[in-house]
């Protein structure tokens, strides 16, 4: 199995205010098609992580980046932010926390979204996923005319709608009643399977994530030490190359 994503040595840290935090990520490969979840309390880093993943904040250090083929450690030193922007537009679909829809568009808008910035319109699959998702007849709302629920649900049509390799979806559930949170859970994942897509959810809920079919990966958190700093660190074993 070929990895999709692929980290070694990397290394964030957060050091000029009162609580230093620091990021390990040792080894973590993420295989094409593949779903985890990543679990670890508040402030442990997955948002820290997820935006590395995103590729719109950079790690301090690192020995490998690799992502669909592309040394995106390379790109960080080259500071080529044109093509790191093209590689997110055109592979990665993000679901933030919360939020995070344009509230002058309507519901179809802001599902066509990332497709208008990959440059791939498909009004077809905007109705689509609308409809597998339960919002079919939301279309021409706008945001503010919708339940929080249904909102999270437009996110999610909207980081699959120009069928990203990669979904990063932080804290998905956050801000859904807790009887629609395993259902959204349950709905990411098919709609990712489905598409071939590989994702990650941050996740402070290990046990839903669990219950939803995820396999979940735990941080390792350690308490300041004498440098004052905390530290997290993800770890999962590389994957086998194909023969
Ligand atoms: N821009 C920043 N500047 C300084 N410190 C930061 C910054 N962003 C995050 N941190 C710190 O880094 C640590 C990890 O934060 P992060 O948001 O990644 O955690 P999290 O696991 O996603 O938390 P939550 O579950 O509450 O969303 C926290 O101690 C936080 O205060």
């Amino acid at each position: 199995m070929t990895a999709l994503l692929s980290l070694r040595g990397l290394h964030k840290a957060y050091r000029g205010d009162a609580a230093p935090f620091a990021l390990e990520v040792p080894e973590f490969d993420l295989a094409a098609g593949e779903a985890l979840a990543l679990a670890g309390p508040s402030g442990s880093g997955k948002s820290t992580l997820l935006m590395m993943l995103a590729l719109a904040s950079p790690p301090d250090t690192a020995e490998g980046f690799g992502f669909a083929g592309q040394d995106v450690l390379r790109l960080w030193r080259e500071g080529r932010r044109d093509a790191l922007a093209g590689l997110r537009a055109g592979k990665i679909g993000v679901v933030p926390q919360t939020g995070g829809l344009l509230p002058y568009l309507s519901v179809a808008g802001n599902i066509a979204l990332t497709q208008r910035i990959a440059g791939r319109p498909d009004p077809a699959r905007v109705l689509t996923l609308a409809e597998e998702l339960g919002i079919g007849a939301q279309l021409g709302k706008r945001p503010a005319a919708l339940s929080v629920g249904q909102r999270q649900r437009v996110a999610i049509a909207r980081a699959l709608a120009h069928r990203p390799a990669l979904v990063l979806a932080d804290e998905p559930t956050a801000s859904v009643h807790p009887e629609l949170a395993d259902a959204v859970l349950a709905l990411l994942k098919r709609e990712c399977a489905e598409a071939g897509a590989a994702l990650l959810v941050a996740t402070h809920d290990p046990e839903r994530a669990a219950r939803a079919g995820y396999p979940v990966l735990a941080c390792v958190t350690h308490a300041p030490g004498e440098d004052g700093v905390a530290r997290s660190v993800f770890t999962r074993a590389p994957l086998a190359e194909a023969a």
